[in-house]
Formats: C-alpha cells, sequence, structure tokens
C-alpha cells in the first residue's frame, strides 16, 4: 500500500536576508538569518498552528510557501510541488489568506472578485457555480455579494477573502492571521467555518496566529518557531503539559482569611481580600488531597480550581526559549 505523502514537507529550510548598513547601496551589508534551517510536515487533512514571537520567520516561511518568496536553500513540497519553482500549478492548489492586507480588488464587488478567480485559476462554470453558493452559505456573503470590497466592514471582508482564497477548491489552505481585529462574534464564526471545512472537505490548514485562543480551537497540533528555528512541534495538550503542569486553587473564606499551613508541591501566591490563591503542582500534591487539607479550615466559603490561560502557557514558553 502507498502511503500518502504528506500535504506539506519542509526539509531544512533556511533563508537568510541581506540588507545594506544604513540603507545606503555603498555601506556594508548584513545578514539576517531569519530562518535556520527548519524542517517539518503536515499531513494531509490536519489543522497546524504555526506560532511564534513577532520576528520569529513565520511570515517568511509562509511568503516561500506561497511561493512569493525563493529560500536561500533547503526543500519544500507542497502537494508535491516546488513552490517556487512550479508557481503556476502551485498557486492553483493552494489558498492563502493574509489577514493584515487584502487579494481582493477593492474596486470590484464581491462577486465580481470572485468571477475574476474563476477566470485567473481556470474553475470550470459548474464547478464555480456550486463553489460559490457552498461559500456564500457558510460565509454569509450573500447579502454582500454586490457590495465593493472598499465598503465592506473587516469581518464582512475577512469572509469575503476566505472565500476568495477557496474558489478553486484548493487542497491546502494557509492563513496568516485570519481572525486579527475581528470582534468576538466573527472571530466565532472564522474558527467553526474552517473546523467544518477541514471535516467536510478534508483541506489541510496551516494557521499562523498571534491570537492563542485560534489556536485551542482549532489546531490539533502546534508548531512553534523562534529566532528561525523549531522550538517546539507537537500537540497542543502535550505543549502545556510541558510547560507547565501548574494548577491554580481559588479560595474564598466567610470573613479575613485564616493563617495556614500547605502540604508539599503547594504554595500560597496571592491573598485579596476574602480570597486565598494557590498555585500547586498536581503531581506532588492531587487536587483532591489538596481541597481534603483545606476543607478543614473554618469558614471556608467557596473553592475554584483552574489552569493557566494559554496567554500564559505560551509567554512562558516563549520566554523560557529567549535566549
Ligand atoms: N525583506 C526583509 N529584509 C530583511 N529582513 C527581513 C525581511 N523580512 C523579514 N526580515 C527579518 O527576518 C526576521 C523574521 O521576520 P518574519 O517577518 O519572518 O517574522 P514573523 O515571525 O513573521 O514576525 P511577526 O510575528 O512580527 O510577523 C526578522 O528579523 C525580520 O526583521
Amino acid at each position: 500500500m502507498r502511503i500518502a505523502s504528506p500535504a506539506i514537507e519542509v526539509e531544512n529550510l533556511r533563508k537568510i536576508y541581506r540588507v545594506r548598513e544604513g540603507g545606503s547601496w555603498r555601506g556594508r551589508t548584513r545578514e539576517i538569518v531569519a530562518l535556520d534551517g527548519i524542517s517539518f510536515a503536515v499531513p494531509r487533512g490536519q489543522i497546524a498552528g504555526f506560532i511564534g514571537p513577532n520576528g520569529a520567520g513565520k511570515s517568511t516561511a509562509i511568503k516561500i510557501l506561497s511561493g512569493i518568496l525563493r529560500p536561500s536553500s533547503g526543500l519544500v513540497r507542497v502537494g508535491d510541488l516546488i513552490p517556487w519553482e512550479n508557481r503556476i500549478a502551485h498557486v492553483a492548489r493552494i489558498g492563502v489568506v493574509f489577514g493584515q492586507r487584502t487579494q481582493l480588488w477593492w474596486d470590484l464587488s464581491v462577486g465580481e472578485g470572485l468571477a475574476l478567480l474563476r477566470d485567473i485559476y481556470g474553475v470550470e462554470p459548474d464547478r464555480f457555480a456550486r463553489n460559490r453558493a457552498r461559500l456564500a452559505d457558510a460565509l454569509d456573503l450573500h447579502a454582500i455579494m454586490d457590495q465593493s470590497v472598499r465598503q465592506l466592514s473587516l469581518g464582512q471582508r475577512m469572509r469575503a477573502e476566505i472565500a476568495a482564497a477557496l474558489i478553486h477548491d484548493p487542497e491546502v489552505l494557509i492563513l496568516d492571521e485570519p481572525t486579527i481585529g475581528l470582534d468576538a462574534p466573527s472571530k466565532l464564526a472564522v474558527r467553526a467555518f474552517v473546523r467544518d471545512l477541514r471535516r467536510e472537505q478534508g483541506t489541510t490548514v496551516l494557521l499562523t496566529t498571534h491570537d492563542m485562543h485560534d489556536i485551542e480551537a482549532l489546531a490539533e497540533r502546534v508548531i512553534v518557531i523562534g529566532h528561525g528555528r523549531i522550538l517546539a512541534d507537537s500537540p497542543f495538550e502535550a505543549l502545556r503539559a510541558t510547560t507547565l503542569s501548574e494548577r491554580r486553587l481559588e479560595v474564598d473564606f466567610i470573613g479575613t482569611p485564616p493563617v495556614f499551613d500547605l502540604p508539599p508541591g503547594a504554595k500560597e501566591t496571592e491573598r485579596d481580600g476574602r480570597s486565598v490563591t494557590i498555585t500547586f503542582d498536581p503531581r506532588q500534591i492531587p487536587a483532591p488531597a489538596l481541597v481534603a487539607h483545606l476543607g478543614a479550615l473554618a469558614g471556608l466559603d467557596d473553592l475554584r480550581i483552574g489552569r493557566p490561560a494559554i496567554e500564559e502557557i505560551i509567554t512562558r514558553f516563549y520566554a523560557d526559549h529567549a535566549s
């Protein structure tokens, strides 16, 4: 049996930018190593998060994957094609959404823009009609089909951008900050759409975002990049587990909290009015044992166990690898 090749393969990818010091053509050149030999593969049908702090090299990698930029060395295959060598065949197989800039034409209506893309990609009329109707339903575009892109709200424009990226049924969708600047309902709509797309069409998705809720909602796997290198590549839950096993217990008392001892593995980190926050390592002291220990205290009113927020996990992860 032939094992299907991954949708995206990246091997030892390097990109070095050469910039002139001081901007003058006579100045000395300086090298910026944006990608320092990254490797990863995304299997067909997976949603992979691609994250990292500012300047990590994400945009550079995405530009190479989209065929916009040539690497200095290394190998990339997207659906068995080398993006910068087979540009025309490559763009027919991928869809790209850049949250920060539009791919549509400002002066055309959404419908006209989709028709232009039909001609550019050579999508047959039947398939175009089916895709247009499906995307208009799923992304709620009917009311804005005749409106020019210039007049759209950011949320409407992002929905139109996603439709434009998918009108030709690409196998791979690259999303670069697809929820940036959107309000909460629009973010939820984009996430729900991407989830359905993967389930119904089996599209492979590479998702770059600084919104960790996008990652938590969508990515089965997270590739973390920093200083042009892969820092981690694992299921999101594994990243959470290796980064931080810490849990938090908030304890409210009816009056002023008493002073109390804690078992090993737990420590008091905050006292505020009637509440005390305790952080603990569940490998040393399981939550039920800690709760039982506190249950004996007088004046106990309420207990809440929580995990650190996802932003905190990622911030600590970046900080641990900052050198
Ligand atoms: N055209 C360019 N010329 C020179 N240096 C560049 C160029 N584009 C990016 N760089 C540099 O390469 C490094 C990686 O940048 P890149 O834009 O890929 O990072 P990023 O992870 O996308 O960051 P962000 O989250 O801020 O968008 C940075 O040091 C950046 O200054």
